[in-house]
């Protein structure tokens, strides 16, 4: 029986893992929901990347039993649908196989609690090890065969070597680290940061303000980060300072693009924008670790309980200055 990495999700991202590895020579599996999504990547077509060139025909199921024959699990549908994606493995997994989460987001239930998807995924998935794949990587550039620097984090050494082994000789180089929680927890942040940044600049606050949330969101990013226990070095590698640098540089990030509308009082994309869901759960686990997330807290305000931008910008300002 030949063993075969599985991507869960054909979308932007799935499709980008996939094309990495098939372009080395690999067999790689989709299982995604849509016969439409079978159909288009079979014809080398990205339904969420409508423009992507030389994309390889990809090989995709509706039928989870390909799960069996997986070596290795990637998890790349939205946060919100992760949990359904571990119930799935869950039952047709075999157990030792690793999952590998690729989404950037915190997990939560009703909004009533608020969950690293590490710790979600070691919940639901107990017989399987755990990795984060994260990084500054635009789908679409993946795609089309540039280069990109990735990080995956896991506790097993062996994982991560299994991971960075079939990514050699890809468009992706990988690097490694035994930090997942800490990984996780950045790549969801900075999609807020990113929304943040982009209000000031559709607000048209200026250059200086841009830079300035983009510091002072890495100082949120770095204490949430040292409260879950995650790894100070996590925050200034490709996974921390990296993906938010990428996701703050302007409107290629969906986040970021998100934000430029919300400040411009532009109707908002209909792209996925992870921030926004996940912005919520975000500021209520700063609350359960009391940790001070005024960036975090204001992008919740304006977006889940009717605060005007303009007011959020002047109570962000009126906030006494600490010690960096
Ligand atoms: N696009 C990018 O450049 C990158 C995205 N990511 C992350 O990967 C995750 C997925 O993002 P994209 O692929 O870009 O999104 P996308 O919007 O391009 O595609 C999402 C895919 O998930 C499927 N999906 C949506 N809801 C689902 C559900 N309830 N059950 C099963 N499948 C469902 C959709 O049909 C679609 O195929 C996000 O968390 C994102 O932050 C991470 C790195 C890069
Ligand atoms: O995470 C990403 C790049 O690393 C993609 O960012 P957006 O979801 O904001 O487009």
């Amino acid at each position: 029986m030949t063993m075969t990495p599985v991507i869960i999700g054909g979308g932007s991202w799935g499709c980008a893992i996939a094309s990495a590895l098939i372009r080395t020579g690999q067999h790689v599996e989709l299982l995604v929901r849509r016969q439409a999504t079978v159909d288009a990547l079979a014809a080398g077509q990205c339904m969420q990347l409508p423009d992507a060139a030389q994309m390889p025909p990809m090989a995709a199921s509706l039928a989870p039993a390909c799960l069996q024959t997986a070596s290795m699990i990637f998890v790349v549908v939205p946060v919100a649908a992760n949990p359904a994606a571990f119930d799935t493995i869950a039952t047709h997994g075999t157990a030792g196989v690793p999952v590998i989460l690729c989404a950037k987001g915190i997990s939560s239930h009703n909004g009533q609690d608020a969950q690293l998807l590490t710790h979600a995924a070691q919940q639901a998935l107990p017989d399987h090890p755990i990795a984060v794949f994260s990084g500054p990587s635009f789908a679409d550039e993946v795609l089309a065969g540039l280069p990109a620097a990735l990080v995956a984090a896991s506790t097993s050494p062996a994982v991560l070597e299994m991971i960075q082994t079939a990514f050699q000789h890809s468009n992706i180089r990988v690097y490694t680290h035994n930090d997942p929680d800490g990984l996780a927890l950045a790549g969801a942040m900075k999609n807020v940061v990113a929304i943040a940044a982009g209000c000031a600049v559709g607000l048209g606050l200026g250059d200086n303000a841009k830079a300035a949330i983009i510091t002072r969101g890495l100082a949120e990013i770095a204490r949430l980060n040292h409260a879950i226990g995650g790894d100070a070095e996590t925050i200034f590698g490709l996974g921390g300072v990296g993906d938010l640098a990428l996701s703050c540089a302007g409107p290629h990030s969906r986040n970021m693009a998100f934000g430029l509308a919300l400040g411009a009082g532009d109707a908002v994309p209909d792209k996925l924008a992870e921030g926004s869901r996940t912005v919520a759960a975000l500021a209520l686990m700063g609350r359960h670790k009391k940790v001070d997330l005024p960036i975090t807290n204001a992008i919740d305000m304006v977006l889940n309980h009717g605060q005007n931008l303009d007011d959020a910008v002047k109570a962000l300002l009126a906030r006494r200055p600490g010690t960096e």
